[in-house]
């Protein structure tokens, strides 16, 4: 196993980004038909096997690989979920050693936000505003911010005379968030690739997450239900049925412990709701749901794709 290098500050980072671009360079790396190449990977640290697979595809596809570990207070609406987000930085550069990343960029807040709270940020517009914009307010614009920043710290841009390819990788199960970058990405023109990675899923298909932790046995028990209502619903539309949104949120209300704040048919590009009442789906579809389950909040996604019309 490597040990990655922990980088503390943006300095630190640039200097490092170069350096580990040079003696890829040095070793080849770039010289054939592929440019060189960094893959990006944000977290927010205490990393399970979700993060597990973007470092893996980040690192099959780039020379060098770059993980951040940054609890962002800009995109934090309620204190005491800042408060309590598990910090874990140390078994963090374990598993990021296992994944053969290359730097780990951890900053100080003071780094990030060395004037406190920035004055001027990204605004996610009023697509920032629904599903968990609704229930997070300024969510979604402390994302982007920080996403653009993290964005800057690593990119290879000023580190290397040669071309460098820059792919930033980020989670299908963040859906809403996914969507944002990718149009951050394209209306403010970063020379970035966005890179989206599938859900990993537990055994019983609940999605990974950092916040799982804190669900107790009975209550991670009854979080099942919310993949068993996506899945049932996506096995429908499958079979070339309508989808049955109605019947998919009664599952989950049927679980007393677990409380639905949202669940919806939308276009996965940009999550407009598309709710048929009765025909089968006319064309590709997420199912996106958001509930709270006992102190947690947790949000899970699923593509509906109808065979008849894919
Ligand atoms: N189960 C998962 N499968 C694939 N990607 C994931 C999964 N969980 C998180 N990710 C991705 O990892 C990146 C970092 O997410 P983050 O550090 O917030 O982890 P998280 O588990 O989503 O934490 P939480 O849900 O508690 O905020 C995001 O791009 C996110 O979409
Ligand atoms: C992309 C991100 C690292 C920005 O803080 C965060 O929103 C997350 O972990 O999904
Ligand atoms: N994975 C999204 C980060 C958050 O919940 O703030």
């Amino acid at each position: 196993m490597n040990s990655p290098q922990l980088l503390r500050t943006a300095a630190e980072l640039k200097a490092a980004v170069a350096e580990a671009l040079a003696a890829k360079s040095a070793a080849g790396a770039g010289a054939g038909e592929e440019p060189l190449s960094l893959g990006l990977v944000p977290t927010m640290g205490a990393l399970h096997q979700g993060h597990r697979s973007m470092m893996d595809a980040a690192r099959a596809e780039n020379d060098v690989v770059v993980a951040t570990v940054f609890i962002n207070p800009l995109q934090f609406n309620d204190p005491e979920d800042l408060r309590r987000y598990p910090r874990t930085l140390e078994a963090d550069v374990e598993l990021l050693g296992a994944a053969g990343v290359d730097l780990v960029f951890a900053p100080d807040e003071d780094e990030v936000y060395p004037e406190g709270a920035p004055l001027v940020r990204v605004s996610s517009g009023e697509l920032g505003a629904r599903y968990e914009g609704a229930s997070r307010p300024g969510h979604f614009d402390g994302v982007l911010t920080v996403v653009a920043k993290l964005l800057h710290y690593a990119s290879p841009a000023a580190a290397s005379g040669t071309p460098v390819r820059y792919r930033a990788y980020f989670g299908q199960k963040d859906a809403q968030q996914l969507v944002l970058i990718r149009r951050m990405v394209a209306d403010l023109n970063f020379d970035t690739e966005v890179r989206a990675v599938p859900v990993v899923r537990a055994p019983d298909g609940l999605a990974e997450s950092s916040r799982n932790g804190f669900l107790d046995p009975v209550h991670r028990r009854a979080a099942a239900v919310l993949p068993r209502a996506l899945f049932s619903l996506r096995d429908r539309v499958s079979a070339g049925e309508p989808p049955d949104l109605a019947a998919a949120v009664a599952l989950v209300k049927a679980q007393p412990l677990v409380e639905l704040d949202y669940f919806d048919i939308v276009d996965p590009q940009t999550l407009q709701p598309l709710r048929p009442t009765d025909g089968p789906l006319e064309k590709p579809a997420l199912a996106l749901l958001a509930a709270q389950v006992g102190s947690v909040r947790l949000i899970d996604n699923l593509p509906l794709e109808n065979p008849d019309t894919a």
